[in-house]
């Protein structure tokens, strides 16, 4: 074997289930994973980022084995050294498919070292055993969101395009390993909750094929994991009601835990970023603050399938996404949901049928599939790698008979690990368990980077469109809302609309030229939530903003330059926000709120008004002047109510005075049985979806 060259690998986060499609479902998220590999006369292995210090810097590294695992089943021997450099930015234990990417990019670094071509359904076919959930490994390796299914002789996948929401991810001081998620799980389900999920399930790839995103409220409902699994994550009720009331689309719990996953509007992401962490922090945990997207993109470097026949129809463009590797592969939504995948070409494109007992070995039955024959890289027939003995290919030790719940049992044969739902845990921390660690006391202040965790805020597509609103002139705003652009540099512009208003942000250096007023409502005022520790929210600061002010430096509170928020007529001046995705809780809640309650000139900004008295916390004051201090929106209570009793904490009272006008309510709020779904007592059901919104009209 000729001696390996370097080579870089990439592998997506994913987010498994998406809610009710349990083992089912899976996202692939714009947060990476990447390996380099080098020669180098010795071996190393170096993990920086997510994980360092807790993963292996020796060959025991799962992408290490893993990639071992693949040469000694291909029968080759591993290079005689070479440098592994692991930056992994995937946050581990958390329910974001860390060891799927890990696996992902062992199987492909095996492959590159052994000089045998892999394409992605190959890779899946190596891949899954190792990890046991497809749901993981799918999105990993071929982007976006895929459904996949296995039986008694076939695993497949297909692939649908991923919602076009920013993600919000709230991502806990705490781990959980799956393997504890799985074992909490009660063994039977009753036929309604059956029922229920594949309701939902359906409802699901109903969006997803039609782009129809209102179902998602009703589509994320689940009965089969979450509740079972709420005693592992404090909070998490709590903060999956918290983001849909603040306008998430769907929120739910990603993977096995303990992250939590939202789908948000742009116009919501700051909203909805801000409850989640303060949900969290009314447990007494620390939750990094997320924001990022779906990536349209899977793993790399893999092959490219080859190119579709003559007669296929070309993707719309919009459904390509960015260019890659795999923009080629995705195909407009209706025809990704044939599962059936009686068209051959489109089959191979969208997806495929994994065999049962791994890679196919030379001469062996071709896994069957519905989507046509599997790609054959490079030309060279797929049965190069099974060659000889490599006919054991990586294969389920375990499955469960209830197909679905079969959880990741594999036996890695040859250098690989041995994992076994008994045996120790993943990589390097043999008998980890759940390994869950509180975030700290209550209060404690993160530091203001992300760290290693930073994301990749440079990744995120899109940038300021301009966009009529409201009839009005065009709007400097990034389309959905949360401003790739702006993510990407500092001082870009974004949009957001924390609290109900219409929110815009702006480069400091961009005119205002032609913008008209966004809103037609104003926004009753909120003041900051109790800071960590029970904290009294800060004051707001607002500053008239009538042409002046709002291109002023930013960055002040933050340290994050670049982002000014204005909103229904009120600027605060002062007002900026983190550059996303990297800001924490303690962050967002130092944010200042604006100050409401102001109506919009015809120019657009506003002349800030006596408040309304009857609205407390409404901080509105002489223009300039200094504001009142408003209340919290809310006393935060650190107990769980599912487990401990006491009342939800965003429940009633002030919550309910100023619950900001113009969000939709979650699907509760017409769904008598939502709460009881998610086995709340009637008094907080009532109190927190019945709350009522109050608007006052913009005057302009
Ligand atoms: N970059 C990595 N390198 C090596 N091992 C990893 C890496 N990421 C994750 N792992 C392994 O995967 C385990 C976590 O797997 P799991 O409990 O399923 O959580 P997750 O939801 O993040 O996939 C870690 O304990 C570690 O053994
Ligand atoms: N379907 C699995 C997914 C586990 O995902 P992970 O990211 O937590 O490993 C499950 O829900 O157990």
């Amino acid at each position: 074997m000729d001696s390996p060259t370097a080579v870089r690998i990439a592998v997506p986060a994913t987010s498994a289930n998406l809610g009710p499609g349990f083992d089912t479902l899976g996202l692939a998220i714009n947060l990476w994973l990447e390996v380099v590999w080098e020669p180098a006369p010795q071996t190393h292995v170096h993990v920086l980022g997510e994980g360092a210090g807790d993963l292996p810097n020796d060959t025991s590294n799962l992408i290490y084995q893993v990639a071992a695992g693949v040469l000694d089943r291909l029968r080759r021997q591993p290079p005689p050294g070479g440098r592994l450099t692991i930056q992994n930015r995937i946050p581990v234990s958390r329910g974001l498919g860390s060891s799927a990417a890990a696996v992902v990019a062992g199987v492909i670094l095996g492959h590159h070292w052994a000089g045998e071509p892999l394409d992605a359904q190959r890779c899946l076919e190596w891949a899954w055993p190792y990890e046991g959930h497809m749901d993981n490994v799918a999105p990993a390796i071929v982007g976006g969101v895929t459904l996949v299914w296995q039986g008694e002789d076939t695993q497949g996948y297909r692939r649908l395009d991923a919602p076009p929401f920013p993600i919000v991810l709230a991502v806990p001081d705490f781990k959980v390993s799956t393997r504890r998620a799985r074992d909490i799980l009660p063994p039977w389900v009753s036929r309604s909750d059956a029922v229920f999920n594949a309701q939902r399930v359906g409802l699901w790839v109903y969006a997803l094929a039609r782009h129809d995103w209102d179902v998602l409220r009703w589509a994320a409902e689940d009965r089969l994991h979450q509740a079972a699994r709420s005693p592992l994550i404090p909070g998490l009720k709590s903060v999956l009601r918290a983001a849909q009331a603040e306008g998430a689309k769907m929120a739910t719990l990603s993977g096995s835990g303990s992250t939590v996953l939202a789908l948000v509007d742009g116009e919501h992401v700051v909203r909805v970023a801000e409850v989640m962490g303060e949900q969290f922090r009314a447990y007494g945990i620390r939750a990094r603050i997320l924001v990022t997207r779906a990536s349209p993109k899977g793993a790399s470097p893999l092959q490219e399938p080859p190119s579709p026949p003559a007669d296929d129809p070309p993707a719309p463009a919009a459904a390509l996404g960015p260019a890659g590797p795999l923009a080629g592969r995705i195909f407009s939504p209706p025809a990704c949901i044939s599962i059936g995948g009686t068209h051959a070409g489109r089959g191979q494109r969208h997806g495929g049928t994994v065999s049962p007992h791994g890679p196919r070995a030379r001469g062996g039955r071709r896994p069957r599939q519905s989507g046509g024959s599997l790609p054959v890289a490079g030309g060279r027939p797929a049965a190069g790698l099974g060659r000889g003995a490599a006919a054991a290919g990586p294969r389920p030790a375990h499955r469960s008979p209830a197909g679905a719940g079969g959880d990741g049992g594999q036996r890695g044969g040859g250098a690989g690990r041995t994992r076994s739902p008994g045996g120790p845990g993943r990589g390097q921390t043999p008998g980890a368990g759940t390994d869950r660690v509180r975030g700290g006391p209550a209060g404690a202040q993160r530091p203001r980077s992300g760290g290693a965790a930073a994301g990749p805020a440079h990744d995120l597509p899109g940038g300021p469109r301009h966009r009529q609103d409201h009839g009005g002139s065009p709007v400097r705003a990034p389309v959905p809302g949360l401003g790739g652009a702006a993510a990407r540099a500092p001082g870009g512009g974004g949009t957001g609309r924390p609290g109900g208003g219409v929110y815009r942000a702006y480069r400091p250096e961009d005119p205002r030229d032609g913008e008209t007023c966004p809103g037609r409502r104003a926004v009753r005022g909120r003041g900051l939530l109790p800071g960590p520790g029970g904290r009294k929210g800060l004051r707001t600061r607002g500053h008239r903003c009538a042409g002046q002010g709002h291109g002023g430096p930013s960055g002040g509170i933050s340290g994050h330059p670049g982002w000014v928020f204005g909103g229904d007529g009120v600027l605060p001046r002062h007002q900026s926000r983190p550059a996303f995705p990297f800001c924490d809780p303690p962050h967002l809640s130092r944010v200042f709120r604006p100050r409401t309650g102001g109506h919009c000139r015809p120019d657009g900004w506003g002349t800030p008004v006596p408040a309304d008295p009857r609205s407390r916390g409404a901080a509105a004051g002489p223009p300039g002047g200094r504001p009142r201090r408003v209340a919290p929106l809310r006393r935060q209570r650190p107990s769980h109510p599912q487990l401990g009793g006491g009342r939800h904490p965003a429940a009633g009272g002030a919550a309910r005075r100023q619950r900001a006008p113009g969000h939709p309510l979650p699907g509760g709020a017409h769904d008598p049985d939502l709460g009881r779904l998610r086995g709340e007592p009637l008094r907080w059901r009532r109190r927190w979806w019945d709350a009522p919104t109050r608007a006052r009209p913009c005057l302009c």
